[in-house]
This record gives structure tokens, C-alpha cells and sequence, in this order.
């Protein structure tokens, strides 16, 4: 691992680092924000899942996250979505796939499997890194994200809820198998067969008995992706049916930015401290 940068912020240390993934086959960078702490001191991990045409850098400069993780004594993990260079294949000119555009998934057909695989990198590789290298406390891990991001914090915290306390979202995709987007992404990483998409899709691993031990949800009502990519209310009444403890919330005026994920960034920091002890 190399460190790019480091710089002090609210007391810790905000830091970009980048290292050769095995799973994506490229060099795959990301931040990571170390609150300040006790020599000695292993803290809570929370992850942050980018959206659509992000990298690390969006949520780092835009986030507004340090001063509550610092408040908390939280790490805050951020990585990329999706593995570049120039041998990776991309979509030009599509912002909804390719670079920019991993969906948090390994990929199954060709030419995507080499390197899309950036559910393996997400739930196995960045956490063993991130042990490594980090004061982390692996056992108190949550989970959240931004619209794909969202979608992949909610997937992820769903196949995997023994390893995250609670997951967050901020205008997830809860059901990309019923979205333009999931459906023009997933047909191209996963192929014709559908049922492979199910463990991709919120909504559906909900549906198939996956839980969660506590959901938050924040969604704008001024977002412009919300009736047709977001479609938020498939998520409530899958959570209402399964008996999911989940707080859906409606932003009234709120859109699709990090003017609306930096308003209410502290609060689900603050939410996510209170269930990782
Ligand atoms: N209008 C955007 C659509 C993509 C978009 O809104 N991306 C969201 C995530 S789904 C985002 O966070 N963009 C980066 C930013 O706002 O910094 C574009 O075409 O680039």
C-alpha cells in the first residue's frame, strides 16, 4: 500500500492510498479518514459506498463527515466504484456503466470479469488492507452509501449481516432488477439469466429473507432520479412485510447532491456510532 496523501483534519488524519488489487487486477485507490485516538486504540470502521461517476475523492471533499467521525472516534473508509486504467474495459460515453460503474458486483460476463469485481474487493480484499494498515476494531464494522452506493451498502449489509451492526443509504437504488439503470447494467456484468441478479437487488434479497439488524434511509423528494431509478417505496414495503427495523425518510426539497448527503452526513454518523458501541 502507498500513501498518497495525508493531512490533518478535526484532530485526525485524513489520508488517499492506493495498492494492486488482486481481484480487480489494478491499482485501486481510496481514503481513509483516522480520527484521533489513544496509542494503542483499535476504533469502529465505517464504510461509504460512491455513487454513479464517483471516486474516493467525491464523499472526502464533499461529504462533510470529519468532525462527527472525530466527535465519534469513527474510521471512514472510502473507496472507489469501479477498477480503472487504460487496460480496463469501459463504456464510453455511458456515465451508468464501466468505469465509474462497478455496481458492486463481480461480474460474470465477458469482457467485464477480469477486473469488474468489485464486490470480492469490497467484502473480502479492502477489509483485509484496511486491518492491516489501520487501528481498526474489524468486529464493529457498519455500512453506508450514495444512490449505487446506497444500493451496494444495502446489498452488502444484507448477504453479510453477522459482519455490519446497521446500514445507512442516501437515495440507494433498492431495486435495480426494476430499474433502467440495474437492468441496463446488470444484463451486460451478469448475462440474460436473472435470477443471478437477485443478490444484487435490495429489495429482492429482502424479499428471499435476508435482514438486517437496523436500516436508515434518507431520500429527497426534489431528486430527479427518484421515480424511476430510486423507486424508494419498494424498499418500505419489503422492509414493512420482513419486519425490518428501518427508518425510510422522506427530505422534503432535498435532491440527488452532496448539497443534500452533507446535510444529513453527521446524523447517520451519529446513528451508525450508537449501534457500534
Ligand atoms: N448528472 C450526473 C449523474 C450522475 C450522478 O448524479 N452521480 C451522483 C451519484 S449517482 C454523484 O454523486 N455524482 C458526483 C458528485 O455529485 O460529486 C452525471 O451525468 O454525471
Amino acid at each position: 500500500m502507498e500513501t498518497i496523501a495525508t493531512n490533518k483534519s478535526h484532530g485526525g488524519t485524513q489520508g488517499v492510498y492506493t495498492h494492486h488489487s488482486e481481484e480487480t487486477g489494478t491499482e485501486m485507490t481510496f481514503s481513509v479518514f483516522v480520527p484521533p485516538h489513544e496509542t494503542g486504540a483499535k476504533l469502529p470502521v465505517l464504510w461509504y459506498l460512491s455513487g454513479l461517476t464517483c471516486t474516493h475523492e467525491n464523499v472526502t471533499e464533499k461529504g462533510e463527515y470529519r468532525q462527527a467521525c472525530a466527535e465519534h472516534g469513527i474510521i471512514f473508509v472510502a473507496p472507489d466504484t469501479s477498477p480503472r486504467g487504460s487496460d480496463v474495459p469501459d463504456a464510453e460515453d455511458e456515465f451508468d456503466f464501466g468505469k465509474g460503474a462497478g455496481f458492486y458486483l463481480d461480474a460474470s460476463e465477458e469482457p467485464w470479469t477480469k477486473n469488474y469485481r468489485m464486490r470480492s474487493y469490497i467484502e473480502d480484499e479492502l477489509p483485509a488492507l484496511i486491518a492491516e494498515h489501520f487501528p481498526a476494531d474489524m468486529d464493529r464494522q457498519s455500512i453506508m452509501g450514495h444512490s449505487m452506493g446506497g444500493l451496494g451498502a444495502l446489498t452488502i449489509g444484507l448477504r453479510n449481516a453477522d459482519r455490519f451492526r446497521s446500514v445507512s443509504a442516501f437515495s440507494p437504488i433498492v431495486a435495480p432488477v426494476q430499474a433502467p439503470w440495474g437492468e441496463k447494467a446488470f444484463s451486460r456484468y451478469l448475462g440474460d439469466n436473472r435470477d443471478s441478479w437477485a443478490e444484487y437487488d435490495a429489495v429482492a434479497l429482502i424479499e428471499g429473507g435476508a435482514r438486517v439488524d437496523h436500516m436508515l434511509v434518507d431520500q429527497g423528494t426534489a431528486d430527479d432520479f427518484f421515480a424511476e431509478q430510486l423507486k424508494t417505496g419498494l424498499l418500505a414495503l419489503a422492509c414493512k412485510k420482513a419486519g425490518i427495523d428501518a427508518a425510510i425518510r422522506m427530505q422534503e426539497g432535498y435532491d440527488h447532491s452532496y448539497y443534500f448527503i452533507s446535510t444529513f452526513m453527521a446524523e447517520h454518523v451519529k446513528w451508525h456510532a450508537e449501534r457500534l458501541g
